[in-house]
């Protein structure tokens, strides 16, 4: 069977690449199920370079085939902060930090111009092999309170107005379906064999 690690230790994004390639007959296997995996510093400048640096560096280490995600939140009234930062926003890796920091920043910005854009770049590294690389974007509003139980990370905050509903309030297919790690996903299945098989 073919394998795959995600390097990722976000368990979210997890959930979400396992849906992708499970069927396809890969065993999955995350950072989380892993030992002694040197901690990867997110040093890039792009989402892109970041997750060629997650996916490239445990390639090296494993000689394993890997696929990384950078994501993050950018804010038109913050000029596209947090970015590449989203997940150190308010310091350490906090979820609930973060969407405290956001909204404190957003405080002043009037309804309409709360507009944001999730990014995630996808990379899939292979020994001896030029990475796959795919990206997805969803433009929505910062809500002005959480609304919403599921997903993680900036969810509750990330407001849909065609479907009047936060990325919290989806289930994980719905949420799939139009988000932008969702879209990328979408752009790796249609790459993904040929990337694969060729030689
Ligand atoms: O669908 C999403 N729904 C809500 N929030 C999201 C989403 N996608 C990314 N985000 C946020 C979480 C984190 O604040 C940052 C990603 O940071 P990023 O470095 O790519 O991921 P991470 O540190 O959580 O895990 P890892 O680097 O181990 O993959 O953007
Ligand atoms: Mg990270």
């Amino acid at each position: 069977m073919k394998k795959i690690l995600i390097a990722t230790k976000n368990e979210g994004k997890a959930r979400e690449f396992r849906a992708f390639f499970e069927p396809r007959d890969f065993k999955v296997v995350t950072l989380s199920e892993l030992d002694d995996i040197p901690e990867i510093i997110e040093s890039g400048k792009t989402f892109t370079e970041n997750a060629l640096i997650k996916a490239q560096s445990l390639t090296n280490a494993l000689q394993a085939t890997v696929v990384a995600d950078d994501s993050g939140l950018m804010v038109d009234a913050l000029l596209g902060e947090p970015g590449i930062y989203s997940a150190r926003y308010a310091g350490d890796h906090d979820d609930e930090k973060n969407n405290e920091k956001l909204l404190q920043k957003l405080l002043t910005v009037p309804n309409g111009k709360r507009t944001a854009t999730f990014h995630t770049s996808l990379v899939v590294t292979r020994v001896d092999k030029a990475p796959l690389i795919v990206e997805g974007e969803v433009s929505g509003e910062i809500l002005r309170k959480l609304r919403g139980r599921d997903g993680f990370g900036y969810d509750p905050l990330f407001y849909l107005p065609n479907l009047g509903k936060t990325f919290a309030e989806l289930t994980p297919d719905e949420k799939n379906e139009i988000s932008h790690r969702g879209q990328a996903i979408k752009k790796l299945d249609e790459k993904f064999d040929d990337w694969w098989i060729d030689e």
